[in-house]
Formats: structure tokens, C-alpha cells, sequence
């Protein structure tokens, strides 16, 4: 660029005519006051100093190269294995970075707990959903991936019944496990709170309300052998019935939750209970109204009582088998059903049922697992409909002829399928008269698989706990992002610059043949 010429000699009005003529362009040349070793030397410094500034300060703070690291969680349920893989930047394990599920693999077979007596067929089980992952996580970060197992309500219910059998199914469990290259990190069985609580945390975490301080969403989960209910209300602090209290501090925020799990709650197990409700005198045939017309299965008594659930119920000196035949009727379907809760004594100012204290219901609720695919299947995710709606839909859902559901459903499991009247029925039963939903507040419930590409459960809230990935402060975050960095900086190095040779005016070469403006 040509020298600036000094900022006096700038023509303010261009239209006007200076009264004196600038010398030729050959004199100015010559005495060019910019020309002066002086004003060269510093000219030069000073662009090798911006360069070097703006440089140095925005090679220093550039984001690093993207590097990730990951984490796996086993959900060994009661009804099936599930493989979860998350994914999250290295360098921001515990602030901005969002922990994602990259993958999910489905444990072929039925879950844990069902192989107690061949326990080591529960570790070759997971083989293929863990070569799977052993694909998905680049070998390099292999041996720092975390790898844990979680057993819920089936593991309970086997330790129960059978600790040393639920011992060998872990022992199996381990076994496998640790063939893989990953840091193996344990296999347990989650406690009913921590499995409600972690639900809660996976909700809030991916819908992004807890590094906000938002009002927080409940969870609600219904699994095949239990089910977790989980909300922050004003009403509770945890004094009343502290044995349903978690306290967390994340992100600087303080949550008092209220969590339930009720065991025998899932939707296999109250099956079992209506069915053992419906068999209390062993009988050879019973006429179910969960079931549709023109259903007719050969059930085993030893096979249906055969669970802690129930056990003690079977009635002595009953049949081998029994025909479970459907009658397809809603309202006694929901008869039935309503004996497995106890309404009968509350010790506390309020409870859900079986004497189980549960503070006011508030804010929205995600429904999860079962609610789900139960609640999808039958058409009723959308809760704006009046639950008078929902009602209806099952009544005639219900009675619908079993012929007639397998024709229409040709690509759903046959026990899928036998089974979402009974299913549906429960659910709306233990959200409206088990929790307490009414039509005011139904609609605050939303059904929910997924949030933002991660599975709604229990998992990713137990790998955020276990990796500390949730700080309990609020992490300090840069006042500028980095484009808004860089810029300041160019600037003011730019206006740093511009005060300097300004500063310097007194070294500036007098010219003497100044132009006058008129
Ligand atoms: O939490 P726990 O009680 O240990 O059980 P789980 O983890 O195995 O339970 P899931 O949520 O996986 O499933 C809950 C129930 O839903 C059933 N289920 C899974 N997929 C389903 C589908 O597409 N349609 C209907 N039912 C389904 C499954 O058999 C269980 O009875
Ligand atoms: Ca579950």
C-alpha cells in the first residue's frame, strides 16, 4: 500500500479549491515526512507486533482438535438386555460438553435373571451387542471406555428368591464382560431409588434443565417388573417419608426429589398378579376380560406362580394347566385390575397406594419404556385428548375379536400384541387412580422414547453419576465465545496500534509546505 499521507493534508471538502496548489508530485516524493528512518522502524515494529499478537492470542485459545470419549452401560432389565454406548467431546467432559447415544444394541433373548438355572448363558448372551460396541468405539480409546452393568427389578426379584443363583448369574456376567477390552467397571443390582432417580436425571439432563435451572420434568417408568415414578415438588422435603428422598446439587442447583419404586409394579408381574387374582380357586379355564374374545392359551400354574410376586398366592392342590381364554371387556378388565393396589391405610397426609407416601403431583411428566410402546402401539401418545377419549379407545380396543387384532397387526409379536389391552389398561389405572392423575393434569404427561436421539431410562443418569460428569457448581464459563474472542483482540490491537503512531506526533517530520484549505 502507498504511504497514508498525514492526516492534516486530507481535503475535507474535495469540492473546494485549496488556495495554494500542492507541490509537484516529484517534490513530494523527496520530502515525504512518512520517508524518515523513524517513523519506518516503528511503522514496522509496530505491524510485526499486531501480526504477532492477534496471531499468538488466537492460535492460543483455538478450540483443540475434537477428540471424543466414550462410555458404556449394560440395562440388564427384567425382561431384556440393552447395550447403550455415549459419546462426549474430550476436552469438555464436565461443562459444555453434551453426553450423546451414538449406539444401542438389543441382548437377543430374554434378560438376566431368566437364566438362574444356566447361569453361564446370561454372559454369552451379551456377546454379540458387545462385539458390536468393541466396533463402534475407535481401538485407541478402547481401554479408557468405562464399561458397567446395571441389573433392575428381575435381579431383585432373583435375589430374593434365590441369592446364590442370582450370584452365579453374575459371576457369568463378569466373566464375559471382562474378555472385552474395555475398563470394566462392575456389575449391580440398582436400588428401586437409584433406578427412579437416575430416570430422572436422564430426562432433565438431555432436555438441557438442569444446567439452565429450569423447573424440572418427573419420570416415569414402567418396566416388566417394576416401575419408578420420580418428581421435585414444593409440597416435599424429604422429612416426610425420607426413605423416597434423593438430593442432588448439580450445576450449582439444589433438587429435593421425591422417587418410588414398586416392586411387583411392572407390567409382567401385575399381569401375573390379575392372573393370580383370576386363579385363586384352581380352576381348569378362566374367561379374562384383559384379554380379547377368541384368545385361548394353555398356561402352566407352576410357570405363572413361579415368581415372589405371586408365589405365595398359588392356590394348593390346583391343576397342571389352565385355558386363559379373553372376554374383552374394558370395565372389568379395570376391575381386576384395581385389586393389585391397596387403598386401604395411609399413615402419611398422602399416598400413591399400598401405603406408600407421594406428595401433590407437579409440573410436566416424561412416561417412558412400557408407557411407551404400550401408549404408541395403541394410538394414545397424544394426552390432550380427555382421558374419557382414552377410555373409550379401550373399551373398544378390548373388545375387538383376537382373530381380528392378529389380522390387523401382521408384522407384532403374538404375545405383544395378546397382551396391550391388559397393558393399556393397567397404565391408565395406575396413572389415574394409582398416582392420581385427573383429567386436569393427564394432559402434563408426555410419552416418550427418545430425547434428542438418546433413549429415555435409567442409564445415561447412572454413567453421568458414576464419571462425575455433572459438577455440582455451575462451571465457569468464557465471557466471549471465540469468534467474539478473536475479533476483540484484532481490534484493539489495531486501535493500540493507531494510538501509538499517534502518540508520536511530536517525532513527526515537520513539513513545512502544508497545504491551506480555504
Ligand atoms: O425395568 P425392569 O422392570 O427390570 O424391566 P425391563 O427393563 O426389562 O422392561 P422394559 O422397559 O424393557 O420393557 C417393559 C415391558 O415392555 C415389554 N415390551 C418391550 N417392547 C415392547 C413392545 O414393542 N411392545 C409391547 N411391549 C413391549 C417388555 O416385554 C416388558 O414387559
Ligand atoms: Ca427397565
Amino acid at each position: 500500500h502507498p504511504p497514508w499521507p498525514p492526516l492534516s493534508r486530507l481535503p475535507v471538502r474535495p469540492s473546494v479549491r485549496p488556495s495554494v496548489l500542492p507541490p509537484p508530485l516529484s517534490d513530494m516524493k523527496e520530502k515525504n515526512p512518512w520517508h524518515t528512518p523513524v517513523t519506518i522502524i516503528i511503522t514496522v515494529i509496530g505491524v510485526i507486533a499486531i501480526v504477532a499478537l492477534v496471531t499468538v492470542a488466537v492460535l492460543q485459545n483455538k478450540p483443540l482438535l475434537q477428540k471424543y470419549k466414550y462410555g458404556i452401560v449394560l440395562d440388564a432389565g427384567s425382561s431384556h438386555t440393552a447395550l447403550y454406548l455415549y459419546e462426549w467431546p474430550a476436552e469438555k467432559d464436565n461443562n459444555t460438553g453434551r453426553v450423546e447415544q451414538i449406539h444401542s444394541c438389543k441382548v437377543k433373548g430374554k434378560g438376566i435373571s431368566s437364566y438362574a438355572s444356566e447361569p453361564w448363558k446370561a454372559g454369552e448372551s451379551l456377546t454379540l451387542c458387545m462385539q458390536e460396541a468393541e466396533r463402534w468405539v475407535p481401538s485407541k480409546r478402547h481401554r479408557e471406555t468405562p464399561l458397567y452393568l446395571g441389573a433392575t427389578a428381575g435381579m431383585r426379584l432373583l435375589n430374593m428368591e434365590n441369592s446364590s443363583a442370582s450370584d452365579k448369574v453374575f459371576q457369568a456376567v463378569e466373566g464375559a464382560l471382562q474378555r472385552f477390552p474395555f475398563s470394566y467397571e462392575g456389575a449391580r443390582i440398582l436400588s428401586g431409588q437409584e433406578e427412579g432417580a437416575f430416570g430422572w436425571v436422564t430426562v432433565n439432563y438431555l432436555d438441557d434443565r438442569l444446567k439452565q435451572g429450569l423447573e424440572t420434568t418427573g419420570a416415569l417408568d414402567l418396566g416388566g417388573a417394576s416401575t419408578q415414578i420420580s418428581f421435585v415438588s414444593d409440597s416435599y422435603d424429604g422429612s416426610e417419608s425420607p426413605s423416597n428422598s434423593v438430593t442432588f446439587r448439580l450445576y450449582g442447583n439444589d433438587y429435593n426429589l421425591y422417587t418410588h419404586s414398586f416392586l411387583c409394579y411392572g407390567k409382567d408381574q401385575v399381569l401375573r398378579m390379575v392372573l393370580a387374582q383370576q386363579t385363586q380357586s384352581g380352576p381348569t379355564s378362566i374367561l379374562d376380560p384383559c384379554f380379547h374374545p377368541g384368545y385361548n392359551v394353555t398356561k402352566f400354574y407352576s410357570e405363572l406362580y413361579d415368581s415372589p410376586c405371586v408365589s405365595d398366592r398359588k392356590p394348593p392342590g390346583a391343576p397342571e394347566a389352565f385355558a386363559h381364554r379373553g372376554d374383552g371387556n374394558f370395565q372389568q378388565c379395570q376391575e381386576v385390575v384395581r385389586t393389585v393396589f391397596n387403598f386401604s391405610s395411609c399413615r402419611y397426609r398422602q399416598c400413591s397406594f399400598n401405603g406408600v407416601f407421594q406428595p401433590h403431583l407437579q409440573g410436566s411428566f416424561g412416561a417412558f419404556s412400557a408407557y411407551y410402546f404400550v401408549m404408541n402401539f395403541l394410538n394414545l401418545t397424544d394426552t390432550s385428548i380427555p382421558l374419557q377419549a382414552v377410555k373409550e379407545k379401550l373399551l373398544q380396543y378390548c373388545a375387538t375379536s383376537w382373530d381380528q387384532i392378529v389380522q390387523q397387526h401382521p408384522g407384532v409379536k403374538e404375545k405383544y400384541l395378546a397382551e396391550y389391552c391388559f397393558s393399556g389398561t393397567y397404565i391408565l389405572t395406575l396413572l389415574t387412580e394409582g398416582y392420581n392423575f385427573t383429567s386436569e393434569n393427564y394432559s402434563n404427561i408426555k410419552f416418550i422414547k427418545k430425547i434428542k436421539g438418546s433413549d429415555a431410562g435409567w442409564t445415561l443418569g447412572y454413567m453421568l453419576n458414576l464419571t462425575n460428569m455433572i459438577p455440582a457448581e455451575a462451571p465457569d464459563s468464557p465471557l466471549l465465545p471465540h469468534a467474539g474472542y478473536v475479533s476483540v483482540v484484532t481490534i484493539m490491537a489495531v486501535v493500540l496500534f493507531v494510538l501509538l503512531i499517534l502518540s508520536l506526533r511530536p517525532l513527526w517530520p515537520r513539513c513545512s509546505k502544508q497545504p491551506q484549505i480555504v
